[in-house]
């Protein structure tokens, strides 16, 4: 029989509106940052969200976290409202968000530990996500002792050990060189088949865009909306084979780069004039 729970989408953003403050002052000038966010995102898709920088990509992902509120709107997460950050959401950060003072383990340990998790099972789940992401060598050094590329594997381990069905990450290889970086996308896009998570992934780079999308939502400039979501329909596993020259990935790639570069000459046209 069909299981009705996979119906629901992982994520729903019904209306999301968001407006801040452009300083501290009650009459200040108001800037809108999401003006009136609809989206689905299925259980189990990798959705990647690309657009010009300032459209409001990180403000939408804190909304999905609930890291802030919207002014209007709502997120549905597994089919009920949520105004809180909550134990199915996970986020990723491009400066790795991990704490200097404590180690490997330390570190990937602590969701679990939160949680009252006995001792010994958090350690035992610590282990198992610190082996998926290679760093089974490392369990003991401090996060300044490792490269940048270890650090975001450590932040990766960490949100797998909260459990959490949903990984909200934040342009997670932003900070990372361009070899090390491929490492991590063929990594992220084994442990996402493995664990069947929803993944919402922030890139600036137009190849990570498409490389790991099962649907790539491309945002127009401020204040931020939503200008097409377009599928990836490019056979997976996607590091099997030379993916870059596939025909289905220059066409969605060439899409993207057209439709951010209109934006950008719209953008450069209206500031001069
Ligand atoms: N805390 C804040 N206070 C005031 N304005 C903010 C705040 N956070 C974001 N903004 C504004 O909201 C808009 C969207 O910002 P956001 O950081 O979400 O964009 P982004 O698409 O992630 O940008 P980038 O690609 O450069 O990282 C911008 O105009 C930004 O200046």
């Amino acid at each position: 029989m069909k299981d009705a729970t996979v119906d629901v989408p992982a994520i729903e953003l019904r209306g999301i509106r968001k407006t801040f403050a452009l300083s501290d002052d009650e009459n200040a000038q108001r800037v809108l940052a999401l003006d009136g966010i609809d989206l689905s995102i299925r259980q189990g898709e990798f959705l990647t969200i690309i657009g010009p920088s300032g459209c409001g990509k990180t403000t939408l992902l804190r909304i999905i976290a609930s890291l802030i509120l919207p002014d209007d709107g709502e997120v549905m997460v597994e089919g009920e409202t949520v105004r809180e950050p909550g134990l199915k959401r996970a986020m990723v950060f491009q400066t790795f968000g991990l704490f200097p003072w404590k180690t490997v383990i330390d570190n990937v340990m602590f969701p679990l530990q939160v949680r009252n998790e006995p001792a010994e099972t958090a350690r035992e789940t610590a282990m198992h996500h610190i082996r998926q992401v290679g760093l089974d060598r490392f369990v003991d050094a401090y996060p300044h002792q490792l490269s940048g590329g270890m650090q975001q594997r450590v932040g990766l381990a960490r949100a797998l050990s909260t459990g959490a069905d949903i990984l909200l990450m934040d342009e997670p290889f932003g900070a990372i060189d361009a070899q090390t970086r491929e490492l991590m996308q063929e990594e992220l896009m084994r442990i996402w088949q493995e664990e069947q998570k929803t993944v919402v992934f922030i890139t600036h780079d137009l190849d990570e865009a498409v490389l790991l999308a099962d649907r790539v939502l491309l945002m127009s400039r401020g204040p931020g909306r939503v200008r097409e979501t377009i599928p990836v329909e490019l056979p997976r596993p996607r590091f099997d084979y030379d993916v870059r020259g596939h025909e289905g990935f220059a066409k969605v790639r060439g899409h993207l780069w057209q439709a951010l570069r209109n934006d950008l000459v719209e953008q450069r046209a209206e500031e001069t004039s």
